[in-house]
């Protein structure tokens, strides 16, 4: 894959935009009331407002979306893209084949996700981020780089695992830079949380990765500590603690920016174990068994 993987633009009207004087003179993107951002592309609220959690891991933005992006939105929406509405999920469906399928929850820009499903075609990277410009941008990566292993989502990653996603289902779970929340009052924001472990658990087939990193070393710590603790996960570092960073991990952009501020990484590597009422049923092996 090149490196140009993004390109920044000025931004024109999008779908159903027209141009219009502002009070200052300028002119400036107008919608209709009511009218959809991007009548093809994703909705602006799909759960609805009965799915949504009093407590959101993420900051909604208003951001600008290029002509790019909102080209592509609009284009390949209806291809790749998918709402969180909180309808069940049939992923050899959505994917179109019965490849392993791993969750990346925050893809940002996408540029990360877009080279790590060119690394692994035969695995499918069902990205979810609530972040429009991100989605738009993906989604012409994938398309200028051939990439048909990505689908993109729009919403909450909680409704996505709570809602649609059936038991089982998932090979990997990826959360990279997740927004750090530092000051105390929010750190009930942060996503990974014993809860979210708990739910995310469910969703894995035992033997699945979850793999986390980030530049915020207190919440590295919290990671640790919650990860261990949890019944439904193992350290693949025998020693316990943070693992290298594995070579499928390419350098995000929010890693980018820690890492200019002298940040340090950490790489937290867990695998999902079996569930422990099925351990109790388990025969016992060959070896126990002579
Ligand atoms: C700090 S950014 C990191 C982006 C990217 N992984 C990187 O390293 O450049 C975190 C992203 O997670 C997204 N996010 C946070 N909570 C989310 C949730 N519950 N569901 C979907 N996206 C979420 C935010 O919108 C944001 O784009």
């Amino acid at each position: 894959m090149s490196d140009s993987l993004h390109t920044p633009e000025e931004p024109r009207p999008g779908p159903g935009e027209q141009l219009a004087h502002a009070h200052d003179g300028s002119l400036r993107h107008t919608r209709a009331k009511g009218e959809p951002r991007f009548p093809d592309g994703p909705k602006a609220d799909p759960a609805g407002s009965h799915f949504e959690r009093r407590i959101r891991s993420f900051q909604p933005r208003r951001s600008r979306v290029t002509a790019g992006q909102a080209d592509a939105l609009q284009r390949l929406w209806p291809k790749w893209g998918l709402d969180i509405d909180g309808h069940a999920l049939d992923l050899t469906e959505l994917f179109g084949n019965t490849h392993p399928v791993v969750l990346e929850i925050g893809f940002g820009m996408g540029e990360a996700t877009a080279r790590m499903a060119a690394e692994d075609p035969d695995t499918g990277i069902l990205a979810v981020d609530v972040h429009t410009p991100g989605q738009g941008n993906l989604l012409n990566l994938a398309d200028q780089h051939g990439l048909t292993n990505i689908r993109v989502a729009n919403g909450d990653a909680i409704i996505l695992l709570r809602e649609m996603l059936p038991p089982d289902s998932l090979d990997g779970l990826r959360v990279y830079f997740p927004d750090p929340w530092p000051k105390k009052r929010h750190h009930k924001r942060r996503l990974i949380q014993p809860e979210f472990l708990t739910l995310a658990a469910t969703r894995l087939r035992p033997g699945a990765l979850v793999h986390c990193a980030t530049d915020w070393e207190p919440y590295a710590e919290q990671m640790l500590d919650v990860l261990t603790a949890h019944p439904d996960f193992e350290n693949t570092q025998p020693t316990g603690g943070y693992a290298p960073r594995p070579g499928f991990r390419p350098l995000t952009r929010f890693e980018g920016q820690g890492l200019d501020k002298g940040h340090v990484v950490n790489d937290l590597l867990f695998r999902r174990v079996q569930p422990r009422d099925q351990h109790r049923d388990l025969p016992p092996s060959a070896t126990e068994a002579d």
